[in-house]
């Protein structure tokens, strides 16, 4: 009989300590409600990958889609297959003579390249997926399967991003909630927060504004270092409130990480992350008396994330508004389940 495997991971968002993640500070970040479902089907044909993602198909062995990533450059379709051609490598250590065909077909409600972790929710479900067929990992999923498919992921995620710092494949493997500091990473139980994921649609250039801050550091070295300290006490703090917090405490802990937000994104600001269509966004969050609104990323555009005041029924207003002025919203809970197997 055939193979037939389904496995799933979730996206993510940056909660606290973006940018002075950089300089060793706490970071921390959620797993999202939003998923990428990978199925994979075995096939008749030896040595054949049939691969449908992002509104386009592959079909043939595997030197055709070496072919094919060659050509594509870094245009998504043929990053995704660097990546499945280099998970096969990995599983069959390369150079790879023969296995038995599949096809792999790759659903997301993640948009991709906003910052919310499509690519590391691609590379851990796909990873998963692929090897299980290879018998790399268990269907149980282990904790030392786990830690396997991280390893792997993240080799992935540094294909597509050049360099990548863990924080995002090893969220959307686990789920709930990571808090970096250094190299140490952490899983905590995730919380579940009403969040509006605003998107200036302004294209975030992450590399371009680590490089504003390095150069704000640079001619303000004294003031520079205090900002960064201070967003690294800000996560702490904010995870000791989201330790403390219970089911019981729900309001208070929104309200506490509500000012966090505010004073986080008054941070990020004066280091020079900021953008005009950021502070448009935070005005009109304002003039509807959302609660706080805050970059998540990289800024300079990109995405910002408000939590939503569940006392009050402004989440439909808000974000009717903010689209009205041609922002892009989208609601989600945070502390979602990591990777998972379909039944
Ligand atoms: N649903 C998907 N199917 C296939 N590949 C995907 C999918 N989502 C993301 N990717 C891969 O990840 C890349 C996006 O990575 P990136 O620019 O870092 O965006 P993000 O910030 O959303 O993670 C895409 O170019 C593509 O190669
Ligand atoms: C600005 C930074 O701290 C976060 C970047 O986030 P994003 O991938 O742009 O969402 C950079 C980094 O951690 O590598």
């Amino acid at each position: 009989m055939l193979t037939k495997i389904r496995t799933s991971a979730p996206g993510k968002v940056i909660l606290f300590g973006e940018h002075s993640v950089v300089y060793g500070k706490r970071c921390l970040a959620t797993a999202i409600d939003r998923r990428t479902y990978v199925t994979l089907e075995g096939r008749a044909e030896s040595g054949e990958i049939e691969v449908s993602a992002l509104d386009q198909v592959f079909d043939g062995p595997l030197d055709g889609l070496r072919a094919r990533c060659e050509e594509s450059g870094e245009e998504p379709f043929g990053m995704c297959l660097g990546v499945i051609l280099a998970i096969v490598q990995w599983c069959c250590d390369a150079p790879v003579l023969a296995f038995d065909g599949f096809s792999l077909t790759i659903e997301s409600d993640i948009p991709i390249r906003r910052g919310l972790g499509s690519s590391a929710s691609f590379c851990v479900a796909t990873t998963s997926a692929v090897l299980l067929k290879f018998g790399k990992i268990s269907n149980k999923l282990t904790d030392l399967d786990k830690k396997l498919v991280n390893e792997v992921a993240f080799e992935m995620e540094t294909k597509i991003h050049g360099r990548a710092s863990g924080v995002d494949n090893t969220i959307c493997l686990y789920g709930g909630i990571l808090s970096k500091l250094g190299s140490s990473l952490d899983v905590l139980p995730g919380i579940q927060l009403p969040l509006l994921i605003i998107d200036t649609l302004v294209p975030r250039n992450t590399s371009e504004q680590v490089a504003r801050v390095k150069d704000r550091l640079a001619s303000h070295s004294a003031v520079g270092h205090l900002l960064l300290d201070t967003l690294g006490h800000i996560a702490d703090e904010a995870l000791v409130i989201i330790k403390r917090s219970t089911a019981g405490n729900q309001l208070d802990l929104e309200e506490q990480l509500s000012e966090l937000f505010e004073i986080n994104q008054g941070v990020l600001d004066a280091l020079g992350v900021g953008h005009e269509k950021v502070s448009a966004v935070i005005s009109l969050c304002k003039k509807y008396e959302c609660r706080a609104v805050k970059i998540t990323g990289a800024g300079g555009g990109g995405s910002l994330i408000a939590l939503a005041d569940r006392s009050k029924s402004e989440g439909q207003s808000v974000s009717a508004a903010l689209r009205e002025a041609g922002f892009s919203v989208l609601g989600i809970t945070t502390g979602a389940e990591g990777v998972r197997i379909e039944r």
